[in-house]
């Protein structure tokens, strides 16, 4: 076989996290190592699931280990472990390119947070680079692996200085596994030294020391002389040396998997760090929850709430974060099956000893013992969100109640609880949380329904025209910005007796509409329409608008004007609705259009007015219009006559 050497290039976002990574996070160096060994740590994890529907595949190196090997004279460091190492395509999938979903969003505020460089280490931290975060300390990286099941001549070599290009090629490899080498940097005055075997066993300790496979090094040790080769004199009293130096193989870590263990015995310091080692994360988590459950269901699970929402929470291909376990053996990661969508942000792991460990994805769905465990667990965590005090509760929603509310929609079981467990800003509330229960005890005694908006943006909502009669009588109305909140008004058609209705839809009936009045502007209405049809399906007066002039609304059952701007923005085509435009019978502009349009029902200015009343009432709710040219020379063609 021809072993030819193959030069890439990094794609461009790698490049520029690798940029980062090398010259942003100085004070974070140690850091690399407790990623090699997580990285180190999952591959063994994998190789050893895999060997049980597979036991050929282990042969007979079955004693797993994670071997650092650190040399002060050629300066190098070299990590070494014995899991599912990999293939040639593999190496090119996972090194060299970042197939996490969310680089742009990550990119994009690592640029806005340029100027602020406190934040950098915060937001990488966030995204979790693993690999690369080796660049931090070498100066040249070369991985070395072969795949379970692969030839020792199939095994592959990556290398890189870190600076745009890799090289792969074929190569030989005596033991499966990955193997890899970095050329240290020149150690600066305050750097710490990588190769020190204090500082190596002092990082250990602080990062990985619950890693459930051994992490050894060779260090030097004295040890006693056998007393054949211990000189003595006349008297048996030795002369000289009595011990010598020897390196001999320790192991650095106490592999104690740390949801085993009481917690009264955890100390705060190991938990973060074993949040840090299974979520990639390098913040602190904002809350944890330590479980262990005896008689029928018996496990044990840690879980973790992460105090900052990842990059890729949203996008499809984003990870859950529950990892099973069986008696310490890894099952499967990302495990769905024991933790609803609206709970994937939870990190942890759950160990269930009574698990058959050859359980496939589709048995779990139906394991009598993996639904319970997912309902106590979710009981669990209802009960800690529920006793969180208000503050920590409201930044855990800033993070992660986009993503909790979509409970409402999916899970109809829990659409009660998560519903108090909302929060939504209002027009009472400048800028505070308020809960639906709170709304509700807040209500007017004349009010009989929790009002709501929905939009992208709270200003826009806070200022909308629709608001202006609800404002007037005093009414709260709930500022819906979140997506996800049109489902959940699908869903959630009242709380606690209260019907939840659409300030933009239907009528409000909060005033008797003068029907004499009505009448006289039926005409106007009439002509309008007629000159508007393609666009409009109704003009009514409005029942909403106190000081604007018009707006548009919907029947109580047609899509939102939000809603319809999701759809396009996802690339649907939503239906075709035409809304109703709303005109102010009291503004006195509406009045003026209805006394020309009595005395001159040909006036060429009608068509231009009904068609800048309704260019005014898409202004207001942030809506495009169709030809804003058309409607800034209207304006400018009146100011001009007002001020003639
Ligand atoms: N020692 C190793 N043995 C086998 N595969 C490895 C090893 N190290 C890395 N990999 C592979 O390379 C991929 C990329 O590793 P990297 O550390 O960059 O990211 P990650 O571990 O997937 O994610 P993150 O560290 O951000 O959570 C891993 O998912 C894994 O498939």
């Amino acid at each position: 076989m021809e072993a030819k050497k193959e030069t890439h290039q990094f794609k461009t976002e790698v490049q520029q996290i690798l940029n980062l990574i090398i010259n942003s996070l100085y004070s974070n160096k140690d850091i690399f190592l407790r990623e090699l060994i997580s990285n180190a740590s999952d591959a063994i994890d994998k190789v050893r699931y895999k060997a049980e529907t597979e036991p050929g595949i282990l042969g007979d190196d079955t004693e797993f280990k994670i071997k650092l090997s650190p040399d002060g004279i050629k300066r190098t460091f070299e990590i070494s472990d014995n899991g599912i190492g990999m293939t040639y395509e593999e190496v090119l999938e996972n090194i060299g390119t970042i197939a996490k979903s969310g680089t742009a969003g990550f990119l994009e505020a690592l640029e806005q947070a340029k100027g602020h460089e406190t934040l950098l280490p915060e937001l990488i931290g966030q995204f979790g680079v693993g690999f690369y975060s080796a660049f931090m300390v070498a100066d040249k990286i070369t991985l070395v692996t072969r795949a379970a099941g692969a030839e020792a001549n199939q095994a592959v070599k990556w290398e890189s200085t870190g600076d745009g290009s890799y090289t792969i090629e074929e190569t030989e490899k005596a033991h499966r596994g990955t193997t890899i080498t970095l050329d240290l940097k020149k150690k600066g005055k305050d750097d710490k030294d990588f190769t020190d075997q204090w500082t190596v066993r002092g990082i250990v300790k602080q990062h990985s020391d619950f890693v459930s496979y051994p992490i050894t090094m060779e260090v030097e040790r004295d040890e006693p002389l056998p007393d054949e080769e211990i000189i003595k004199d006349k008297d048996d009293k030795p002369i000289g040396a009595t011990t010598r130096k020897v390196m001999r193989e320790e192991t650095l870590n106490s592999m104690k998997a740390i949801w085993t263990r009481s917690p009264s015995d955890v100390k705060d310091e190991e938990y973060e760090e074993f949040y840090k080692h299974l979520s990639h994360d390098w913040n602190p988590p904002m809350e944890r929850l330590h479980l262990k459950f005896e008689g029928t269901t018996e496990y044990d699970a840690l879980l973790y709430i992460p105090s900052k929402a990842p990059f890729d929470l949203f996008t499809p291909e984003r990870r859950h974060g529950i990892h099973l376990y069986s008696k310490r053996v890894f099952i499967m990661e990302d495990c769905k099956e024991l933790m609803p969508e609206y709970f994937r942000f939870v990190k942890g792991v759950v160990d269930a000893s009574d698990l058959n460990l050859n359980v496939s994805r589709e048995i779990l769905q139906q394991d009598r013992l993996v639904l319970n465990i997912r309902k106590n667990l979710l009981k669990k965590l209802f009960d800690k969100l529920e006793k969180m005090d208000a503050k920590t509760y409201n930044q855990f929603y800033d993070e992660f109640g986009a993503v909790l509310k979509e409970g409402i929609h999916t899970d109809p079981s829990k659409k009660e609880k998560i519903a108090s467990l909302a929060r939504y800003k209002t027009t009472k509330s400048e800028d505070a949380w308020v809960s639906l229960d709170d709304y509700v005890k807040n209500m007017k005694a004349d009010q009989k329904e929790i009002y709501y908006i929905t939009g992208d943006k709270l200003s826009a909502l806070l200022n909308s025209p629709h608001l202006e009669k609800l404002k007037e009588k005093d009414f709260e109305v709930l500022l819906m910005t979140d997506p996800v909140d049109e489902w959940v008004v699908q869903t959630l058609t009242e709380y606690d007796g209260k019907p939840l209705k659409s300030a933009e839809k239907g009528d409000l009936d909060l005033d008797k509409v003068d029907d004499s009045k009505k009448e006289a502007y039926n005409a106007l209405f009439g002509f309008i329409k007629g000159h508007l049809e393609e666009k409009i399906k109704e003009v009514k007066p409005s029942t909403r608008l106190k000081d604007s002039v018009a707006c548009l609304s919907g029947d109580a059952w047609d899509m939102s004007a939000y809603m319809e701007k999701l759809l396009k923005a996802s690339g649907q085509k939503p239906p075709e609705t035409k809304r109703v435009l709303e005109l102010n019978m009291d503004h006195p502009v509406v009045e003026k259009i209805k006394a020309l349009f009595e005395s001159d029902r040909d006036n060429p200015e009608l068509k231009n007015y009904s068609q800048l009343l309704l260019d005014m009432a898409i202004v207001s709710e942030g809506g495009k219009l169709d030809n804003p040219g058309r409607f800034s020379k209207m304006v400018g063609d009146l100011m001009t006559r007002a001020m003639e």
